[in-house]
């Protein structure tokens, strides 16, 4: 089979970092086994710790493969690929280096200049190193150029705009690839499918035919060693801002007149230009911040967000927000979307759920105790696959109701092949599909809604609700829905 992907040479500035380790190897060499990448490829992994190339394609080896699962050959000849060049990031002076060896990889595998920077590195970096790559003729070559930004874009409006400002002075817009990861999860792409795939879906997704949506982002992990970035951040800058508003886009979005990026990004932006933004009355009442007090999980004591290492004892930062907001448009007009995410909740799960009207007799409810709303479950993750919730006559029975459920597990039959989040945005990024990376008409908007919250809380005396680590959040939370008459659907498991 041809393969379609391009050659390139991948700079990867933090290449000894964390996020390399765990995510970017094991996601290349995913492509490398599946013949996704074009065997004319190259690495250059950057970072100040004194490596050489030989150092670095150990490191690659352990990253890729610790068991030594696969075979010896394969993982070899994939990390031979791989070099490395010590460099500080706000040396000039380094990046000629860098250039040196770019080319000369460039000449080695016939990789027709064309190349991936990921930046890898803490966001105070991501304006600087597009510049210097600039100012020392990297971007001069003969093939394409593309940037990939981790998160985050920024910590407000002005600071994205900012940074957004620098990079163009470096790359368009079409080639900066900034990442959401969550765009890369199998049944976050599914939703597209779902929804505009399926008639009987299509016909009813809109506020004739649906209540409400709720989309939870659980975690069971407390703030572990991130402290200093997750006390600027807080659960509303660290999962609301992108991911949650991210697939509440695509659930809302129009349908796109066709698969190109562009047509989909469109579609998607329209939904950030019709969400509703709030003043600060309404953020008080529509959003809903917390942190995890000390608690029990799976048996092990844990200790309160005030006393985890490098946080402030009197911090206010959240760990949780839960959020109504709406999307004022013909479609979603008055159907409430529930956004909650939170640290030391009581289970590391994704989901969205779309609830349906009931219908407008209610012939058989009346003798039920089981008056169950249909619903539409996305299970996000662990559990990949759908689910919906219907009624149904018990054997026997009647006119009572029985709720069953029909399912579809995405990742049952071989988990270790659904795809990882990065291995499916390294490709599109080789492949020139943006489909799944955030354009900046979606992040400044995003920000705009994001400050309208993070100001309210500054300048109003809006609560800090504590919750119990191992809880489902603050009480508070329950309230906000049962104030509309619902409660939230705990994340589940599909079926199989
Ligand atoms: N880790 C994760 O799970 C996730 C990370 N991200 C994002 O990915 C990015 C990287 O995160 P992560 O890998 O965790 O960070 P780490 O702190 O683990 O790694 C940082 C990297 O930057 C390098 N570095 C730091 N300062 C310099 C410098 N002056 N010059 C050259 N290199 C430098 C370090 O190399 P050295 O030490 O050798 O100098 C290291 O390779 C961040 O933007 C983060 O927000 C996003 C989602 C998840
Ligand atoms: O971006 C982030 O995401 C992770 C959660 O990602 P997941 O794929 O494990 O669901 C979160 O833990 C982290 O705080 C945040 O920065």
């Amino acid at each position: 089979m041809m393969n379609q992907v391009p050659e390139a040479c991948i700079v990867l500035f933090g290449a000894t970092g964390d996020l390399a380790h765990r995510k970017l190897y094991p996601a290349l060499f995913q492509l490398y086994q599946k013949d996704k990448l074009n065997e004319k490829f190259a690495v250059i992994g950057t970072g100040r710790k004194e490596l050489t190339s030989e150092q670095f394609q150990e490191e690659v080896r352990q990253s890729v493969d610790p068991n030594g699962k696969y075979a010896q050959e394969t993982v070899d000849t994939f990390s031979s690929h791989f070099y490395f060049i010590p460099m500080d990031v706000s040396d000039s002076q380094s990046y000629r280096e860098l250039k040196e060896l770019a080319d000369e990889l460039d000449s080695k595998y016939d990789l027709g200049g064309n190349r991936m920077y990921y930046l890898s590195m803490a966001p105070r970096f991501f304006g600087t190193i597009p510049t210097f790559l600039k100012q020392e003729g990297l971007t001069e070559t003969d093939g394409w150029q593309r940037l990939v930004i981790e998160k985050p874009f920024g910590h407000d409006l002005q600071s994205a705009t900012e940074l957004n400002e620098q990079l163009l002075q470096s790359f368009p817009e079409e080639s900066i690839y900034r990442i959401d990861h969550y765009l890369g999860k199998e049944m976050v792409q599914n939703i597209q499918v779902i929804r505009f795939g399926n008639a009987i879906f299509e016909s009813i997704w809109n506020n004739k035919y649906i209540s409400s949506v709720q989309i939870t982002a659980s975690e069971t992990l407390g703030v572990e060693d991130r402290a200093s970035y997750y006390e600027k951040s807080g659960a509303i800058l660290d999962m609301l801002q992108n991911h949650m508003l991210q697939m509440a886009m695509m659930v809302a979005m129009e349908p796109p007149g066709g698969l190109d990026p562009k047509l989909i990004r469109d579609e998607k932006v329209k939904v950030l230009r019709s969400l509703r933004f709030y003043n600060e009355d309404e953020v008080a009442k529509n959003i809903i911040r917390g942190q995890y007090k000390e608690g029990t999980m799976n048996g092990k004591e844990v200790p309160a967000y005030v006393n985890e290492d490098n946080v402030d004892p009197q911090s206010k930062t959240d760990t949780f927000v839960a959020a109504r907001v709406f999307i004022d448009n013909f479609r979603w007009a008055g159907v409430p979307f529930y956004l909650r995410t939170g640290k030391r909740l009581a289970t590391k799960a994704t989901e969205i759920v779309v609830q349906f009207k009931k219908g407008p007799m209610a012939l058989y409810h009346e003798n039920s105790d089981n008056d169950q709303p249909n619903l539409l479950r996305i299970h996000v993750q662990p559990d990949e696959g759908l689910s919906l919730s219907l009624n149904a006559k018990p054997q026997g029975d009647y006119p009572t109701l029985l709720p069953i459920d029909m399912s579809y597990c995405n990742n049952c039959e071989n988990e270790m092949n659904t795809p990882e989040a990065y291995e499916k945005l390294m490709y599109d990024c080789l492949v020139g599909d943006s489909t799944y990376f955030t354009r900046w008409d979606e992040v400044a908007l995003s920000w705009e809604f994001i400050d309208g919250i993070t100001n309210a809380w500054k300048n109003k005396d809006i609560p800090l609700y504590k919750y119990t680590s191992g809880t489902m959040g603050p009480l508070e939370a329950e309230e906000l829905l049962n104030e509309d008459g619902y409660t939230w659907w705990n994340p589940t498991t599909v079926k199989r």
